[in-house]
């Protein structure tokens, strides 16, 4: 079997095929269809460097390793976490932020759910969207809690307003976009110390090495020149 060679083929196509589910804020959010965030302006100048457009593949939480691995798409991106079991189907970039699990709460219960052991009991409901790390965050150290699954991500903050749901326990990054949305009822638990650090990066095809490089360098080069922070804070409010 033949390496993948997905520069030669984006420097010939002039199309940078994107997979993303697009449902989580600040990286990647389908904005009426337009998929918008962090990860969406760094395509966009990934693919630029290569004389390229970018074109979007949806996919879902469930599926994004599937679709990967079937090639139906050159990068995956979205605020994916880095992970081993990820890590045994394809490769990794370089990690671009530094996130982990967050505890998304009503303002008033900031103080009730500080640590696992005070979430992790029969009597607190708790919340999850499916096929990512939160399901599996959910179901493997909060197993004692009452777990409610949503099927999908954007009308889990709802369920946490209308206390239909008590913890909704995400990604750091989502907890500080959906505390400043709803500023004073949702409030992120200590999201600068997280339950489980984590690190996001994209995914690149397994044994595309050149690739990876190309792409690490880019990173690389966003990070020392201050434009990977610059982008960052134009999604990721800091209040
Ligand atoms: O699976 C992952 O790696 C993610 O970080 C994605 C994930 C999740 O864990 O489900 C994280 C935050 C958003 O709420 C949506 C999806």
């Amino acid at each position: 079997q033949t390496s993948p060679d997905t520069l030669t083929k984006v420097l010939e196509t002039k199309e940078l095929v994107v997979c993303s589910p697009g449902d989580y804020k600040p990286f990647s959010f389908d904005n009426n269809g337009k998929f918008e965030g962090v990860d969406n302006d760094l395509m966009d100048k990934l693919a630029q460097s290569m004389g390229a457009k970018v074109t979007i593949v949806k996919t879902t939480w469930k599926t994004l390793m599937d679709d990967f691995t079937a090639n139906k798409c050159d990068i995956a991106v979205g605020g994916i976490s880095i992970t081993l079991e990820r890590q045994q189907k394809a490769l990794f970039t370089e990690p671009y932020f530094i996130n982990g699990k967050t505890p998304i709460v009503r303002c008033e219960n900031v103080d009730k759910y500080q640590t696992v052991e005070q979430i992790n009991r029969p009597e607190v409901r708790i919340i999850a969207n499916p096929g990512g790390s939160n399901e599996k965050y959910a179901r493997n150290e909060l197993s004692n809690a009452n777990l409610t699954m949503n099927a999908e991500n954007l009308t889990i903050f709802q369920q946490v307003i209308d206390k239909k749901v008590d913890v909704f326990v995400s990604e750091a990054a989502e907890a500080i976009v959906k505390a400043h949305e709803h500023k004073g009822v949702l409030c992120a638990v200590n999201p600068d110390k997280p339950l489980k650090p984590a690190q996001n990066g994209w995914l690149i095809h397994n044994g595309d090495y050149r690739f990876k490089s190309y792409v690490d360098q880019f990173l690389h080069l966003e990070k020392m020149s201050g434009n990977l922070d610059k982008t960052i804070n134009k999604w990721l409010p800091r209040d």
